[in-house]
């Protein structure tokens, strides 16, 4: 089997507590192929930024390795771009020379021409111009500086993004519009992110895939969602793709109830609870569409069987409907069993 891009395998972080060793997170083991989009959600202190750092070579694992195009992951590179919840910039340099900073130590080589364009197109990219590019972050908004942040970590054409909630600090308006933004980005350079949220409609409108984590201690992650939704996707129409709210139902009843139940703290001590190895593969959209299928092929067949009943033995109408709730009841069970 091909390797992933990047592969996680049996991930696990301690830290010593004064009353103990606390396991944030153990057996944590995915993969991301190159291009993908995958969101990681779960309760607040799973460990979700303890992964995501150990991703970047920022924290080591207590157990398991991170791999990335076959090489083990260190320490931090500039192959590998981070955006954080509260942007990171340098306070003293304009947005433009925030991203000529991280561009000319990524392309040491190019002149300070190419450097300049560069990191300009990135910023006009995430909307900044007019002017706005000479400003110092204090003198941005809010949703200004994490477009720097954003536009800066694209800039250097990294092989892996990762983002820590990136928008969780910004207003709806401008989360969304910066959400676009990111779309249409990702699309232009297929770039491979790996980003936390706690906004399900945000993982479902970004992702392909949303990994699911377990509540701590001892979390892990449970399931790997797909979002089967084709692209391109806009904010404003996604909610009416047939997909949507089944993934969005998946998302909300693991959130309520699953994470907890399948936590390693609520099954510790239960040899074989099911809760090890590498993440469920699920696909709610995709069930959906085939519970609705059933549904309708049981229709068709329920009609064709009505309309030949009453052509060729002058069934009486309360027959037909009885036919008609039989084989659909049954073709219902049927999709439900697989
Ligand atoms: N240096 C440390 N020493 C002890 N415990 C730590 C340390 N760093 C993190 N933790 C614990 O590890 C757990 C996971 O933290 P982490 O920040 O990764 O969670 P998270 O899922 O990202 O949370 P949130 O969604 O609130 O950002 C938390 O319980 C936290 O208290």
């Amino acid at each position: 089997m091909q390797p992933h891009f990047l592969e996680i395998k049996s991930l696990a972080k301690r830290f010593p507590t004064k009353d103990g060793e606390l396991t944030v997170f153990e057996d944590v083991s995915f993969g991301l192929e190159r291009g993908e989009f995958v969101c990681i959600i779960g309760h607040s202190g799973c460990g979700k930024s303890t992964i995501l750092n150990v991703l970047a070579g920022l924290d080591a694992p207590s157990d398991g390795e991170v791999l990335m195009a076959g090489k083990e992951v260190r320490g931090p590179a500039l192959e590998r771009g981070i955006v954080f919840q509260n942007y990171s910039l340098f306070p003293w340099l304009s947005a433009l020379n925030n991203v000529i900073f991280g561009v000319a130590a990524r392309w040491p080589g190019w002149s300070k021409t190419r450097v300049r364009e560069h990191s300009l197109r990135y910023l006009h990219m995430v909307g900044l111009k007019d002017g706005a590019e000479q400003r110092k972050p204090s003198q941005l908004s809010g949703g200004m500086r994490q477009r720097v942040a954003i536009a800066r970590a694209f800039a250097i054409e990294p092989k892996l993004l990762l983002l820590d909630e990136p928008f969780g600090a910004l207003d709806a308006l401008t989360r969304g519009t910066i959400q676009d933004e990111l779309l249409k980005i990702c699309a232009e350079t297929h770039q491979t992110v790996f980003m936390i949220t706690h906004d399900v409609d945000e993982a479902i409108l970004l992702a392909d895939r949303i990994l699911l984590m377990t509540n701590g201690p001892q979390a892990r992650i449970a399931e790997s969602v797909r979002v089967s939704i084709d692209r391109p996707r806009e904010r404003g129409s996604i909610v009416h793709d047939p997909g949507y709210y089944p993934i969005r139902t998946h998302l909300v009843d693991f959130l309520v109830s699953r994470s907890h139940e399948l936590s390693g703290s609520a099954n510790s001590g239960a040899p074989g609870s099911g809760h090890q190895g590498p993440p469920r593969i699920v696909d709610p959209a995709q069930a959906a569409r085939g519970a609705s299928n059933a549904k309708d092929k049981a229709s068709s067949n329920a009609i064709a069987q009505a309309t030949s009943h009453t052509a060729g033995h002058s069934t009486s109408n309360a027959n037909s409907a009885t036919g008609y709730r039989a084989a659909e009841s049954g073709s219902l069970l049927r999709a439900v069993n697989l």
